[in-house]
C-alpha cells in the first residue's frame, strides 16, 4: 500500500468515526469555526468552514498531502519538468503571467523572453485594433472581432471577457465554437464583414470544428471583400506556425504559444488576445498579475495557509472520504455565467482519468463532475435538489461584496443576502419539528400540519464552501482562475494522474472522422454496430 494510500484510509477510518454530526451544534460550540476554517490573500476568502471537517480532519488531510509529494510535485512544475509524462512534456502557464521575469527554463532555456516577446507582438496589435490604427481591407475601422476556437481556445477569452464586461471599451467580440453551422450563421448575420477581422484560435491548428468555421468564414470574406481581403481580416493564435502559413495568414498576424502551455491553461498566452483587445494591454497586465500573486502564493505558502491546496484537500475529503459524486459551482455574479463551463474543462479534462502516471489503474476515485449556473437563476432550478435530494450535492459559491452597478445598489444587496442564505440553509436544514411549528403558525390544523411537515423538512448538514472576493476586476478574475487550476493540480497530485493530457477525448474524434463519408452517403454503414447503422439510416431517411 502506497503512503498516500495509507493516508487515505486513516482519513477513511476517521470518517466512520462520525466526527462531526450536527452542524448547527458544531458553530453553536465553536464561535471561532469561521476564523479557523477561512483563508485569505488579500481580499480573497475561502470559507470551508460550513464543511463537516474537524480539526484532526484538516491534520489528516494536510498529512494526505504531504504522503502524496503535493509541494514536491509543485516545484517540479515551477521548475519546468517534464511532467505531463504522456506526452513528454513541461507544463508551465505559470510562465505566461510570471510578472516577476524570474528565468524559468525548459531544457535549460529560459522561456521568458519568448514569453514577453508575443506579449508584446499582442499588445501592439491590439493596441493597433483598438485605436483604428489596424484597419481592414478597405481601410475601416474594425468595429467586430470573431473568435474562432472550441474547447481551450474559446472557453477561456469568452469566459473572461463576459467576466469583464464593464472594462470592455474595445470593439464588440464574438465566439464561435461549435461546428453546427447555427453558431457561425447565427454571428456571421449581425455583422459587416468590411468592419469584421476574424481571430483562428488553435493550438493544434487542426481541430475539425475549428478549421471548419474559420473556412467557412474565409470562403464569407472572399465572397462579400475578395481573396485580397483576406490578409486584412484574419489573424492566427497557435503553435503549429506552418499549417497557419498554409491557411494564408501573415506571420506578422500570428501569434505563437508553446506546447508546454495546455489548451484548458491557455487563457494567459496569446489565446487571450481577444481578452485584450476588449480591455486593453493594460487590464490584460492585471489579469496576469492577479494570476501571478496566486501562483507565488501557492509556490512558497506552507500547507497550512495555502489556499489552492487546502481548496484541492477539500475537494479529496468529498470526492474520495465522502464518496460525492458532482460538485457544483455556483457564482453569485452573472457576469461569470460561463465559469461553471469553463472549470468543466479545466477540471474534467484535467482530472477525468482513469489510470495513474505510470498507466496502472487509478487506486481512488478521480476527478468528480463540475456543474453550475449563476445564482439566484440556480434557486429556481436546481436548488430543490441540492437542499432536499437523495444526493449530497457540494457547492461552491462565488460572490463579490461589490457590484459595477452603483445604480442600482438593493440588487446587490440581494444578491449577497440570497448567497449567503443559501449556505445558511444548506447547513442549518429545518427540523421535523421547525417545519411542523412553521405550518401551525399559517393556522393548519393539528393533523394537517403532521401530513405536511415531512415535505417541509431540509436535512442540513450539506457542505458548501464560499469563496468571497472585493469585486471581480481584472486582478481579481486572474487570482480566481489561477486558484482553481492550481487546486486541480493538487486534486491530481494526490490522485497520482496526469492533469495535463486529455487521450479521452481522441477516440470520439477519431470515429466521427470515420463516420463522415457514412453520414455523406459515400460509404455505407455495414460495418459499424447495429444502433450505428440504424441511426445513421434513420437520420438519412429524414433528409
Ligand atoms: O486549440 P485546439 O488545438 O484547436 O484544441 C481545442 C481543444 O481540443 C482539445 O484538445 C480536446 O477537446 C482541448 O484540450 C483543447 O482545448
Amino acid at each position: 500500500m502506497t503512503v498516500s494510500k495509507r493516508a487515505l484510509d486513516a482519513l477513511m477510518q476517521h470518517r466512520a468515526k462520525k466526527p462531526l454530526r450536527d452542524m448547527r451544534q458544531v458553530f453553536n460550540d465553536d464561535p471561532l469555526r469561521f476564523k479557523h476554517f477561512s483563508l485569505s490573500l488579500n481580499d480573497l476568502l475561502l470559507d470551508w468552514s460550513k464543511c463537516a471537517v474537524t480539526n484532526e480532519t484538516m491534520k489528516l488531510l494536510r498529512e494526505l498531502a504531504v504522503a502524496s509529494d503535493v509541494t514536491g510535485k509543485r516545484d517540479q512544475m515551477f521548475a519546468g519538468e517534464l511532467i505531463n509524462t504522456s506526452e513528454q512534456r513541461a507544463v508551465l502557464h505559470i510562465a505566461l503571467r510570471n510578472r516577476s521575469n524570474r528565468p524559468i527554463r525548459v531544457d535549460g532555456k529560459d522561456v521568458m523572453p519568448e514569453v514577453n516577446h508575443v506579449l508584446t507582438q499582442m499588445r501592439d496589435f491590439a493596441t493597433g485594433v483598438r485605436s483604428g490604427a489596424i484597419a481592414t481591407a478597405g481601410g475601416k475601422r474594425i468595429t467586430d472581432v470573431v473568435n474562432i476556437g472550441i474547447g481551450g481556445s474559446d472557453l477561456g477569452p469568452a469566459m473572461t471577457v463576459l467576466a469583464l464586461a464593464p472594462y470592455h471599451d474595445g470593439p464588440r467580440l464574438h465566439f464561435v465554437s461549435n461546428v453546427d453551422g447555427a453558431h457561425l450563421a447565427d454571428t456571421l448575420k449581425t455583422l459587416d464583414p468590411a468592419r469584421t477581422l476574424f481571430l483562428i484560435a488553435s493550438k493544434t491548428f487542426t481541430t475539425i470544428e475549428t478549421m471548419t468555421n474559420a473556412h467557412s468564414a474565409r470562403d464569407w470574406i472572399v465572397k462579400h471583400l475578395g481573396e485580397m481581403a483576406v490578409a486584412k481580416h484574419f489573424a492566427a493564435i497557435s503553435t503549429a506556425l506552418d499549417k497557419v502559413k498554409a491557411f494564408g495568414i501573415g506571420e506578422e498576424r500570428t501569434f505563437g504559444f508553446w506546447d508546454w502551455v495546455g489548451g484548458r491553461y491557455s487563457v494567459w498566452s496569446a489565446i487571450g488576445l481577444p481578452l485584450m483587445i476588449a480591455i486593453g494591454p493594460e487590464n490584460f497586465a492585471h489579469f496576469l498579475s492577479g494570476a501571478h500573486e496566486m501562483d507565488e502564493h501557492f509556490r512558497i505558502t506552507p500547507i497550512e495557509q495555502n489556499l489552492p491546496i487546502t481548496l484541492g484537500l477539500i475537494g479529496v475529503w468529498h470526492r474520495n472520504i465522502c464518496a460525492y459524486a458532482t460538485r457544483a459551482v455556483i457564482p453569485y455574479d452573472q457576469r461569470l455565467a460561463r465559469l461553471p463551463a469553463y472549470l468543466q474543462q479545466l477540471d474534467m479534462e484535467s482530472n477525468g482519468k482513469g489510470v495513474e502516471r505510470d498507466g496502472t489503474p487509478a487506486e481512488t476515485q478521480t476527478g468528480p463532475v463540475v456543474w453550475g449556473e449563476p445564482g439566484t437563476n440556480g434557486q429556481h432550478a436546481f436548488f430543490q435538489l441540492i437542499h432536499q435530494g437523495t444526493s449530497v450535492i457540494p457547492v461552491e459559491f462565488l460572490i463579490g461584496a461589490q457590484s459595477h452597478e452603483p445604480g442600482l445598489p438593493i440588487h446587490h444587496d440581494l444578491l449577497m443576502a440570497n448567497c449567503l442564505a443559501q449556505s445558511e440553509a444548506l447547513m442549518r436544514g429545518r427540523t421535523l419539528a421547525e417545519a411542523k411549528s412553521q405550518v401551525l403558525a399559517q393556522g393548519k390544523s393539528d393533523a394537517e400540519a403532521t401530513r405536511l411537515a415531512p415535505h417541509r423538512v431540509f436535512t442540513g448538514d450539506r457542505p458548501s464552501l464560499t469563496i468571497a472576493y472585493r469585486k471581480l476586476d481584472p486582478q481579481t478574475l486572474g487570482r480566481l482562475v489561477a486558484l482553481y487550476e492550481h487546486r486541480v493540480f493538487t486534486e491530481a497530485a494526490i490522485w497520482n494522474i496526469n492533469a495535463f493530457d486529455q487521450w479521452g477525448v481522441e477516440l470520439g474524434k477519431e470515429l466521427a472522422t470515420g463516420l463522415l463519408p457514412i453520414v455523406e452517403g459515400k460509404e455505407d454503414a455495414s460495418a459499424r454496430d447495429a444502433s450505428t447503422q440504424g441511426l445513421v439510416a434513420h437520420l438519412r431517411g429524414l433528409r
